[in-house]
């Protein structure tokens, strides 16, 4: 019965590799050991072995070069891997629900809410405008920084979509949208008090609430100029999104830009408090900024371009805590990869997190070094996977950056602070603090 795993998949042409107990697979020892249980298979059995984690049969890539060709050649046989909580609860417009020819169209429409000119002339200034406001009144108090630039990240999107801000529509959709991230991270079982119906009926909630404003919008005679209004006036007909389609570009943008974004904040701030000399030149950078301005002007496009070092804290935050370990695919058909075959509905996990460690492409890797950064050819060398690659490269990355740089900007011109201490930070499966990370904030 112990064998029953090895038994069920065993197939000729796959690459080596254990495939655990029956039903559970290895998830609990990847689960436990993460990085680790990586690195002990591929001691054993290369770069590219089996496995079964997360209730699928998967294949392990952890080679650079086969990552990179995985990411480029998705039309050829393969999609986007995610969970099913993960897809049944974001929607089945989700992007990463979609493939071919759909993801072409709804990928374009997304691009265009949030390309750089958009940025430019749109975003950077509600951005700038939240920043100013949520960072306001820290002086003198102990607060959980992994909270508060959760809330950041997702009232700050919230007021770039739909303007919305404070009042009552903010507060009924915050526990709503915190129910259905934990609802996609569960298992899908659909029973009473598990996450995963709670994570759905958030989702329903959160629909009824993004209808009525859709509502409200076409009720009045004012154009918006948020995302909403750019969705709205998508008006060409063979691109004319439907309200589900707009609902759930909306969830898409919410989701993919929460933990993302959150996390690589409350990290930069972490390691800015811990090297003082990256501190002091980031301070710099942003002081320099504030002396050409008025006291209360925001920070425009050129100030955001001019913030070099701001840009090499953010990737060397990314690298060295890996925010993201890699993404998932799944095989349509069965497919020759790496001269072995790849039954249909496999699960492949690009593994890209070694990549960030790899000592020949950062010298010292386990050192904060934001410097390394500043030679921009590193951000394109071929194996920068931060960001993804390929036709789902992250489409979000230059707003993200510029929803952290104005954090840091408002952060570093206004505080200094001190680490409370005793809080853990987890790295694995994912970068949080259990129980929060306390920062104690002094006026600069
Ligand atoms: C530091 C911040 C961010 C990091 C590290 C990051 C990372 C990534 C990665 C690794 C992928 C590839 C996923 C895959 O191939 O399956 C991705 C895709 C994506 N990201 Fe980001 N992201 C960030 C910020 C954002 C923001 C702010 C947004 C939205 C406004 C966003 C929207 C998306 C979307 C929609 C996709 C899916 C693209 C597609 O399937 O075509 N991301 N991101």
């Amino acid at each position: 019965l112990l064998r029953w795993n090895e038994v069920r998949y065993r197939k000729k042409g796959l690459p080596p590799g254990t495939m655990g107990w029956p039903v559970f697979g290895e998830t609990t020892e990847f689960l436990k050991q993460g990085p680790n249980f990586m690195k002990n298979q591929r001691a054993r059995y290369g770069k590219f072995f089996k496995s079964h984690i997360l209730g699928c049969p998967t294949i392990v890539s952890m080679d650079p070069e086969l990552n990179r060709f995985i990411l480029l050649n998705e039309g050829k046989g393969l999609v986007p891997g995610y969970p099913q909580s993960m897809l049944d609860i974001l929607g089945n417009c989700n992007i990463a629900a979609v493939h071919g020819s759909t993801h072409k169209y709804m990928r374009g429409a997304l691009l265009s809410l949030i390309s750089p000119t958009m940025i430019k002339d749109q975003l950077l200034p509600k951005i700038d405008e939240f920043m100013k406001s949520h960072l306001s009144n820290w002086d003198g108090k102990t607060i959980n920084i992994q909270e508060k630039t959760k809330e950041m990240a997702l009232l700050s999107s919230l007021k770039q979509i739909a303007g919305m801000e404070s009042g009552p529509v903010c507060e009924a959709f915050k526990p709503e949208f915190y129910k259905l991230v934990l609802g996609t991270l569960s298992l899908p079982i659909d029973l009473p008090g598990t996450n995963y119906r709670r994570g759905f009926q958030a989702r329903k909630n959160i629909i009824s609430i993004l209808r009525q404003v859709i509502e409200e919008r076409r009720a009045s005679p004012k154009a918006q100029h948020d995302m909403l209004g750019c969705l709205l006036r998508i008006e060409d007909s063979r691109h004319k999104l439907s309200d589900e389609e707009i609902i759930d570009h909306i969830i898409t943008i919410l989701y993919s830009g929460y933990e993302t974004v959150s996390t690589t904040s409350m990290m930069a701030v972490k390691y800015l408090h811990d090297h003082p000399r990256a501190l002091q030149e980031l301070r710099e950078e942003h002081l320099n900024i504030r002396e050409r301005k008025g006291p209360e002007e925001p920070i425009d496009w050129n100030d955001y371009k001019s913030m070099r070092f701001t840009r090499a804290v953010i990737f060397e935050t990314a690298r060295l805590a890996t925010i993201v370990n890699g993404v998932l695919r799944k095989t349509t058909r069965e497919m020759e990869l790496n001269g072995f075959v790849i039954p249909k509905d496999w699960r492949i996990y690009v593994y890209t997190r070694e990549i960030n460690y790899d000592p020949f492409l950062y010298p010292d890797p386990l050192i904060f070094n934001p410097w390394r950064w500043l030679d921009k050819s590193l951000e394109s060398q071929k194996y920068f996977m931060i960001f993804g690659g390929g036709s789902r490269l992250c489409p979000g990355k230059e707003l993200g950056i510029a929803e952290i740089s104005t954090f840091l900007h408002y952060f570093v011109t206004r505080y200094r602070w001190e680490d409370v201490g005793g809080d853990k930070i987890l790295k694995f499966p994912r970068v949080e603090a259990p129980n929060g990370l306390h920062i104690r904030v002094l006026s600069y």
